[in-house]
């Protein structure tokens, strides 16, 4: 399988931080078409700002960056606001951890669903409603019909989160950037939302990058994962690895951290 995603050598420093305190500081790492890589630490390691350096989501003027990400060879870091758009339509997609902030609690789900192809593709009004009924029925969720014309408030957060992968996955991306996505979720409903993300890569060849600060989430998910601390990339490898013999003290703390019930997978 061919490389998808190369990340070199990434420094972000916010405007307002200090001068040598960089949020992300020199993280370097690759993915692999159809990988699904997990991004683990601790809260204020970088991840976040890791995965907005790579959806381009970061706010220009706020943050100096450096380094080199590639997405299908196409240099990201180059992009004009324009180009980025495009990949944005076509490439790359994002979830994010609390759908209730990124949904528009007055418009209904469909159009929401829709609003990449609105903004990106020439796709007819018809073309739009087909392929949102379609990936409301890929996420899983029930009667694709009746959920389109719904408004956010009428659905669980765990039904808003499989709207938020089938507004993201209705561009048809190569990568899915997934940043604590089953966090705000109770564990059943975490564990039915990792099934369907397993099911999507599967089935479509999506590479996913899984954030999470537990671990024990990613390694139900992903095979290989890296692990950062202060900006930086601390370890890597297979998640089984990872668990059998962490190199890193820090590692190791994040796993000791886990409720002990929870080390032998469920
Ligand atoms: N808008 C901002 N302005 C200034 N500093 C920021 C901003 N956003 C993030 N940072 C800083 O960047 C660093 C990395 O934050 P980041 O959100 O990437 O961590 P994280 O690992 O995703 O944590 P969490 O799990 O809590 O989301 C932190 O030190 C944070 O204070």
């Amino acid at each position: 399988m061919g490389q998808l995603l190369a990340v070199q050598d990434l420094r972000v420093r916010f405007q307002n931080a200090a001068p040598h305190r960089w949020a992300v500081d020199g993280v370097s790492f690759a993915m692999d078409e159809g990988e699904i890589l997990g991004l683990v630490g601790e809260s204020g390691s970088g991840k976040t700002v890791t995965a907005m350096s790579i959806s381009g989501l970061l706010p220009r003027r706020q943050v100096q960056v450096a380094g080199s990400i590639t997405l299908d060879g196409r240099e990201l870091l180059q992009c004009t606001e324009k180009e980025l758009r495009d990949i944005q339509g076509s490439g790359l997609s994002v979830v994010f951890q609390e759908p209730m902030t990124s949904l528009d609690p007055v418009m209904r789900i469909g159009p929401q669903v829709e609003e990449s192809l609105r903004i990106h593709t020439r796709c007819t009004r018809a073309e739009r409603k087909e392929r949102a009924l379609e990936a409301l029925a890929q996420a899983e969720l029930p009667d694709p019909e009746a959920v389109y014309r719904k408004y956010p408030h009428e659905l669980s957060g765990g039904m808003l989160q499989r709207v938020m992968i089938a507004a993201a996955i209705i561009s048809r991306p190569k990568l899915l950037l997934a940043d604590e996505p089953t966090t705000a979720l109770d564990v059943t409903i975490q564990a039915q939302i990792l099934q369907l993300l397993r099911k999507l890569n599967r089935e479509s060849g999506m590479a996913v990058l899984f954030i999470s600060h537990d671990l024990n989430v990613v390694r139900r998910l992903c095979n290989r994962v890296i692990v950062m601390q202060h900006g930086k990339l601390v370890e890597e490898g297979p998640v089984e690895d990872l668990f059998r013999a962490p190199k890193q003290d820090y590692t190791r703390q994040l796993i000791a951290a886990i409720p002990t019930r929870d080390h032998k997978l469920t």
